[in-house]
């Protein structure tokens, strides 16, 4: 990490140098560079209509979850329930702190940056030393369960902020779960299966903030990775820039303004059995405008052991194919190292 008189650089600070090239920290090696691995600009991921979760298209909606959930992993959905002043206020509210806020006042709220995913202000997201920077700056708010929420560690300009990101992340729990339940019946479970697997739900919400890059083709916003919670929900500006793996090619996620960007994560394909996918995703940065995102994370306490669901291995009379692993363990090892794609996840499976 760049240091300037004691306290790390954030990447915005770097990109309004007017840099002509990015430092060398930020140089993906050939192979992960953006444009090296077969994009398809015209694809898109699939949206699901979730009709605001009216029973008389519940068969639809669950036909739909089955196919992206197994087949993508990545999905968006519209008619979700969220209003849209709040998705525009959260984006807005986001967007000024790093644009408006002056940076004496964001240093405030520098995040530890000898510690995983601390709360605040921060710019590097592994501990590992020697990996390629992101060319990302974010701040990380710890929203759920309330016992970790305190907003007052939270940025108080502009002056809605604490309130905005305390709807949110209310608003963001009920439509994770109503979906988490969704996708459980979908694979003809119980409702609460997944959500049971998972017990007491641990909520973050990262605001990214992606500055212009002057060397885009050599560099990556956030590289390749699966989340490690169960379940992922975001919004995006109009910019784009996230894209998810699909048959070994790198999809766009189009930007729309009303929907809700759906990433499963590693801890459903493990409860499912592999019935689900993680996504692996990522995001490249472009030379002209800065992009926004709010990822809002849904996990398990660190405590909690995960393994295939029993009631999905009855059901079908199937073996386990990850092995249990305690959530704590698996955040720590992903953290040290590193998320190299899907590899945490796939040093699960067992061999039968
Ligand atoms: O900015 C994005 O679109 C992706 C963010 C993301 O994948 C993450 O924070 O885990
Ligand atoms: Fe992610």
């Amino acid at each position: 990490m760049e240091v300037v008189a004691g306290k790390p650089l954030r990447v915005q600070s770097l990109a309004q140098a007017g840099l002509a090239n990015v430092p060398s920290q930020f140089i993906q090696p050939p192979e992960t560079r953006p444009g090296s691995w077969g994009e398809t600009p015209d694809s898109r991921i699939p949206v699901i209509d979730l009709f605001l979760f009216d029973p008389q298209h519940s068969d639809d909606v669950r036909r739909n979850l089955r196919q992206y959930c197994s087949e993508w992993g990545a999905f968006q959905v519209r008619n979700h329930g969220v209003p849209q002043r709040l998705l525009d206020d959260m984006r807005r509210t986001g967007l000024s702190f790093f644009n408006d806020c002056p940076m004496s006042e964001r240093s405030k709220y520098f995040c530890d940056p000898n510690s995983a995913a601390s709360e605040g202000y921060g710019s590097r997201m592994l501990v590992k030393d020697d990996s390629v920077l992101d060319w990302r700056d974010y701040f990380d708010h710890h929203s759920l369960p309330l016992s970790r929420r305190n907003p007052t560690r939270w940025p108080d300009f502009p002056p809605n902020y604490r309130e905005v990101v305390t709807e949110y992340s209310d608003q963001m729990n009920s439509l994770a779960q109503k979906l988490l339940g969704l996708m459980s019946k979908s694979l003809g479970l119980s409702s609460s299966c997944i959500e049971k697997a998972i017990e007491e739900v641990y909520q973050n919400i990262t605001i990214s903030y992606y500055p212009p890059c002057p060397q885009p083709e050599l560099t990556l916003g956030l590289q390749a990775h699966s989340d490690i919670g169960a379940i992922t929900l975001l919004i995006q500006d109009d910019v784009g820039g996230l894209q998810v793996l699909k048959d070994g090619k790198w999809i766009n996620v189009q930007p729309l303004s009303d929907a809700i960007v759906v990433i499963l994560a590693d801890q459903t394909e493990i409860i499912t059995n592999g019935k689900y996918r993680s996504a692996e995703h990522r995001a490249i940065t472009n030379a002209n405008r800065a992009r926004l995102s709010v990822a809002t994370f849904h996990e398990p306490a660190k405590t909690r052991k995960i393994s295939p669901a029993a009631e999905l291995l009855n059901n079908n009379s199937s073996l386990p194919r990850y092995r249990e692993v305690v959530y704590g363990e698996y955040v720590s090892s992903w953290y040290t190292k590193g998320p190299e794609g899907k590899r945490n996840v796939d040093a699960l499976l067992l061999v039968h």
